[in-house]
This record gives C-alpha cells, sequence and structure tokens, in this order.
C-alpha cells in the first residue's frame, strides 16, 4: 500500500453529506443573505448520519465567536403577528367580537402555528415562501403516532401527548370558529378559510414546537396595554420566535451558548399602538457559541437541559443513554404496595408525608432512587421508631448524613413489576413493526427505562 493510501485509509469515514445541490435550501440560503442574515462563513448546511439535517463548520470554531445575526424582521416574532394588518383582520372584521370572547384562551404558541398557515396557504405569494418550503414536511414526535400504538406507550409520555391533543383540539377549533364568522372580502383570508384544515394545523403547530427560540421583547415592545390588540387572546408569554436558519442547529446537552438583540436608540419600548415593521428595522439578534467546534463537524446549540420523554413528545428524538431519564412511581402505587407488605401507613405517617411534598416526584434514575422517593421509605421505617425523629433524619440524610438505610431491596419487588409492565409495552409496540422512526425512539426509550431499573437492582 502507498503512503498515500495508507494515509487515506486511516482517515475517520464522514458521517455528513453536505446540502450543496438541495434546491430548496440554495433558494433558502439566496434569500436569506438578500434579506440581511450574517453568518459565520465558516457553516454550512449538511446531513448528518445520526441528527439529519443540520450546521456543519468547514474550519474550527472558538468560544465566543458569533454564529449568525439577522434583522429582528427576518425573525417571525410577537410584533410580525402584530403588524400583520391583513392577518390582524381575521379577528377584527368578524362577526363575534373575538378579542373579549377568546380572551385568554390561546397560547402564542398557537396564535403562530395559525399565523404560519395563513402563510403556508398563500404559498408562492407569501413573503416566507421559502423559508416555508424548506421545513420538514413531517415530525417524528408520538403525537402522530396512530391511537392503538400511542395506547401502548409509557404512562408519561400518554400524558404529555394527551396535553398536546387538549391544546391543539382547542385552539384549532377556535381558530376555526374565528374564521367562519370572518366577514373579509380579502382574497388570502377567502383561501385561508378555504385551505385551514386540521392536518395544516397540526403540522404548523409542531413546527413551533420543535424550531422556536426564545427571544424577549419586552423592552422594546411595551406590552402593557394589550387589551386591543391579537395579545388580549393569549394566556401566557410571548417570549418565542422563528428564526430561519438559526432553527437549522440540531441540539446537543453540552452545548452553550448565548441570544442577545442588538437594539437601536429609537426602538425603546414602543407602544402596542405606534408599532410599524419599519421601526425595528436595525434591531438585530444574535447568537454565539461557547464552545469549540472542530473543522467538518456538527455545530450545536442547546435546547435546554432536557431528559429524554420531553426531548421525544417536544422534538421528536431521543439521546442515547441520556442521564437525564427517570422512570416516575406514582404515590398511590407505592402506597398500596407497601400495604401488601404490611408496611400500610398510618393517617399521622400520610400527613407527614403530604405535608412535606413525599407524595411527589418519586422516582428512580441512573443514581437510585430520588431523594423524595427515599425520604417516603424512610418515614416508613423510622416514623415509629422509638427516640427517633424522622425529620432530623431526613434532613441529616440531605447532608450525606444516613442512619441504617439500604432501601433498594424494600423496593425491589415493586421495581421488577415496573420492569414486567415496561416489557410487556415494548412487546405490544413491537408488534406494530419496525420501521417507524417514531416507534423506534419510543421502543428505544423504553429499553432504555429498563436498563435502569435493572441497574438499580443490581446495586
Ligand atoms: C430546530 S430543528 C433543527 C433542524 C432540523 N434537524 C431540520 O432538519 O430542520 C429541531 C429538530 O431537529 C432534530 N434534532 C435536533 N437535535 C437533534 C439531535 N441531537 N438528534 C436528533 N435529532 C435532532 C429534531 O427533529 C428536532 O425536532
Amino acid at each position: 500500500m502507498g503512503r498515500t493510501r495508507r494515509k487515506r485509509s486511516k482517515k475517520k469515514p464522514r458521517c455528513f453529506t453536505t446540502c450543496d445541490h438541495n434546491e430548496e435550501l440554495i433558494n433558502l440560503n439566496s434569500w436569506l443573505a438578500t434579506q440581511g442574515l450574517c453568518r459565520n462563513d465558516k457553516l454550512v448546511l449538511a446531513s448528518f448520519n445520526d441528527t439529519g439535517r443540520g450546521v456543519m463548520t468547514k474550519r474550527k470554531i472558538y468560544p465566543g465567536e458569533e454564529l449568525l445575526n439577522m434583522p429582528l424582521n427576518l425573525t417571525i416574532n410577537v410584533i410580525t403577528v402584530l403588524v400583520d394588518k391583513t392577518f390582524n383582520q381575521i379577528f377584527c372584521e368578524n362577526k363575534m367580537d373575538c378579542l373579549q370572547k377568546y380572551e385568554q384562551s390561546l397560547s402564542f404558541q398557537s396564535l403562530l402555528a395559525f399565523y404560519l398557515v395563513y402563510h403556508k396557504v398563500q404559498e408562492s405569494q407569501s413573503l416566507w415562501y421559502l423559508y416555508l418550503k424548506s421545513l420538514p414536511k413531517e415530525y417524528t414526535v408520538p403525537y402522530f403516532l396512530p391511537k392503538d400504538v400511542q395506547n401502548c406507550l409509557d404512562a408519561k409520555m400518554q400524558s404529555v401527548i394527551s396535553k398536546q391533543s387538549d391544546v391543539i383540539d382547542s385552539s384549532y377549533n377556535i381558530f376555526k370558529n374565528i374564521l367562519n364568522n370572518n366577514f373579509s372580502k380579502n382574497d388570502i383570508l377567502s383561501k385561508l378559510k378555504e385551505s385551514y384544515s386540521r392536518n395544516l394545523y397540526e403540522w404548523a403547530y409542531f413546527t413551533v414546537n420543535t424550531r422556536c427560540v426564545y427571544m424577549d421583547l419586552t423592552k422594546v415592545v411595551d406590552m402593557n396595554n394589550y387589551q386591543h390588540s391579537l395579545l388580549n387572546l393569549i394566556n401566557d408569554n410571548t417570549k418565542i420566535a422563528l428564526c430561519p436558519y438559526l432553527d437549522m442547529i440540531n441540539h446537543s446537552p453540552k452545548a452553550r451558548n448565548e441570544t442577545k438583540l442588538i437594539l437601536n436608540s429609537c426602538s425603546d419600548n414602543i407602544n402596542l399602538d405606534n408599532l410599524d415593521k419599519d421601526l425595528f428595522s436595525d434591531i438585530r439578534f444574535s447568537i454565539y457559541t461557547n464552545n469549540t467546534f472542530e473543522p467538518f463537524t456538527q455545530v450545536f446549540i442547546c435546547y435546554g437541559d432536557s431528559y429524554n420523554v420531553k426531548l421525544l413528545t417536544e422534538y421528536g428524538f431521543i439521546l442515547p443513554n441520556n442521564e437525564l431519564d427517570y422512570i416516575p412511581f406514582d404515590f398511590d402505587v407505592v402506597e398500596l404496595y407497601l400495604k401488601m407488605k404490611e408496611l400500610k401507613l398510618s393517617q399521622d405517617q400520610i400527613t407527614f408525608i403530604q405535608n412535606h411534598g413525599l407524595n411527589k416526584d418519586l422516582y428512580v434514575d441512573q443514581k437510585g432512587l430520588s431523594f423524595n422517593f427515599y425520604a417516603l421509605l424512610m418515614v416508613v421505617k423510622f416514623y415509629y421508631k422509638q427516640n427517633s425523629d424522622v425529620s432530623r433524619i431526613i434532613y441529616s440524610s440531605m447532608n450525606g448524613v444516613t442512619e441504617d438505610s439500604n432501601f433498594n431491596d424494600l423496593v425491589t419487588p415493586l421495581v421488577k413489576e415496573k420492569i414486567v409492565d415496561i416489557r410487556k409495552s415494548v412487546d405490544q409496540l413491537e408488534t406494530f413493526g419496525n420501521n417507524n422512526v417514531i416507534l423506534n425512539n419510543c421502543v428505544e426509550l423504553m429499553c432504555h427505562y429498563i436498563s435502569i431499573l435493572e441497574n438499580f437492582i443490581k446495586c
């Protein structure tokens, strides 16, 4: 083997392909450049074997480097929605007094989702056409699994999906009713009324869910007198925004980054009645990294410290062996188990447990029993022990001083039962096949739970 060949064969195989020939992304990049996006010229879009589409650096990136900055008007934020006159007509040219009827009935995320639908139906007439075209066509969150599959999922996942469904159902219907009562003759709004559908709204909802970043514009706009604006519909805060290109960056829990608004002097606390898009034309939104990224590796940001159920249900992916994963146990189940072991809790013990919040956050993770689970078992063991003050023992154990207290054996049968339950669910899930990404992620996560619990028993 010649020297060059030997050298070449030592190189690590590439785990990405560049997106140089992807027409949608080429068009997106050109459009973003004309709209004033300034990105670090080391960055390119690429598709990675493990995470899918993301951002790669061609040269080394150092802590403190800016990844990109963009005009505020190139992001979809609360101001974008408030200054869009045609969008506001939906609510104002209406047979109902929408702002009163649906006062505080919608999350800001729902309003942004509806705003995306409003643009999506405009197709090439929309300002955001090239951006919308570059977005994923579907999302890998378990919300999109068929109902019979969802029914086999872990209880916590089912509970998140059920809350998502409630919010989506309710907001979808509110917007539908508002559209039905709109009397505007505007062509865009006629098209919106015709094309508005549940599928489109769900797509938009999860576009916002999976791609929004935190953006606080309360210094820029005075949102106090909101009663006559769309903000009257909102029941939470408005501190999220969609940022093209920035939203191509994937998540790593190790990433450290910061964002900032670069303001000009006249864009301070503008009154809601005086909003105008042009007032914000000089404001820029910038993101910096505090990490080092080697050449030809993926650049990451951190979406927040998240355990896999959150990553899976909100973003549609999991991190293998995520250290933040935990398996919860309901207090009722623990109480029943103790009763069967002839360790029935007295009313006094239950009151003590409730007063100290020890009926919540009962779980097992890679480190073992959660503090509350441990403390609950201390109440079981020491509450009636002569000359012992259970509060003191719990307090001491918080500071590392422990009594005779290896409780793992005490709950081992309960943990074994949980393993059997999860295995049963995994077996059921596997009957649905293995060529669905969402399903595979759910199964992988549940198998991770089993391995955490098995390790716990071994300890
Ligand atoms: C803000 S977008 C990032 C860009 C996205 N990959 C794309 O193709 O448009 C967030 C989505 O990217 C994917 N993602 C982000 N971080 C990931 C990771 N570490 N592993 C796998 N998928 C990830 C998930 O689908 C998530 O919903």
